[in-house]
């Protein structure tokens, strides 16, 4: 029998909380210091501030590639492993597409299902889901050297999706591309984000990235990073060309840049 105080939808539980978490590296560098925030399940977040504010930190901390010095993380939605991890729900795609130039395009996404030792044909159907969401499923066969900079980065995205992830975490993918490549790339996740339902924290450096792809944007202050500001984005266009053109978009650029201004203190980084 249900408890007549039992709620028929019960509240929906974050997906990650950061609390309080700071972050001192061993050659005495304050990273972090004290910074909080919690990620709905769906959102797309990205993640601005200046340079050496702490994005990396941050987003390698939640990914469990580094541990925190004070707070924590916790994951209330997650089964969690020993490591305080939750086991398969978290990728990372880093600048660098870090392909093995030695193994084809299959054998570099079937990488994570391998160190989870389940057999290239037993992954068959997984790795060919991954890269056919990526656009490279005729190139399943191909070698990194064979590839272009902007296909070896989806290819680094199959990898990541392909354990079926829920967050994705990306450390400015596509910082190194050129930016008609870095524009297709952009709607290439947008549409993943979309289809899937996954979760985002994208770490940019770009105001018109992160004004076009995010549903909230969180700018951190300078060193020690924390939480500058955290806001919605909303847009009643649906983004692709037309919300490039649209007064929308070049007002949420402008607002992220007012607000990036604001994080370093007013003056522009050189
Ligand atoms: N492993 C480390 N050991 C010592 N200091 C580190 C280490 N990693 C990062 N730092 C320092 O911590 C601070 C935050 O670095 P982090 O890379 O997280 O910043 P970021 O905001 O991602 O920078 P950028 O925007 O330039 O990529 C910097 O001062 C950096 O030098």
């Amino acid at each position: 029998m249900t408890s007549p105080s039992a709620s028929p939808h019960p509240a929906k539980r974050p997906l990650v909380v950061m609390k309080s978490v700071s972050k001192v590296f061993s050659s005495g560098t304050l990273a972090l210091s004290d910074m909080s925030l919690t990620v709905e399940s769906g959102e797309f977040i990205s993640l601005l501030g200046p340079s050496g504010c702490g994005k990396s930190t941050a987003l390698r901390i939640i990914a469990g590639l580094g541990d925190v010095s004070a707070g924590s993380i916790d994951w209330p939605s997650s089964r969690i492993n020993s490591r305080g991890l939750p086991e398969g729900d978290i990728s990372f795609v880093f600048q660098e597409p870090t392909l093995m130039p030695w193994q084809t395009v299959f054998g570099n996404v079937h990488l994570p299902l391998k160190l989870k030792g389940v057999s290239k044909a037993a992954a068959r159907d997984d790795i060919m889901a991954a890269l056919t969401t990526v656009g490279l499923k005729d190139f399943a066969d191909a070698y990194p050297r064979e590839l272009s900079g902007g296909m070896k980065m989806r290819v680094s995205i199959a990898r990541a999706l392909v354990t079926k992830p829920k967050l994705l975490l990306m450390d400015e993918p596509f910082a190194a591309l050129d930016e008609i490549t870095r524009q297709k790339l952009n709607d290439d996740v947008l549409k993943l984000w979309k289809d899937t339902g996954i979760t985002v924290i994208f770490v940019t450096h770009s105001v018109f990235e992160s004004a076009y792809l995010s549903n909230r944007i969180v700018v951190m202050k300078a060193r020690p990073g924390r939480v500058h500001a955290d806001f919605p984005l909303t847009t009643s266009l649906e983004r692709g060309e037309l919300y490039r053109s649209s007064e929308e978009y070049r007002q949420a650029c402008e607002m992220v840049s007012k607000t990036l201004l604001d994080a370093m203190g007013g003056v522009e980084e050189h």
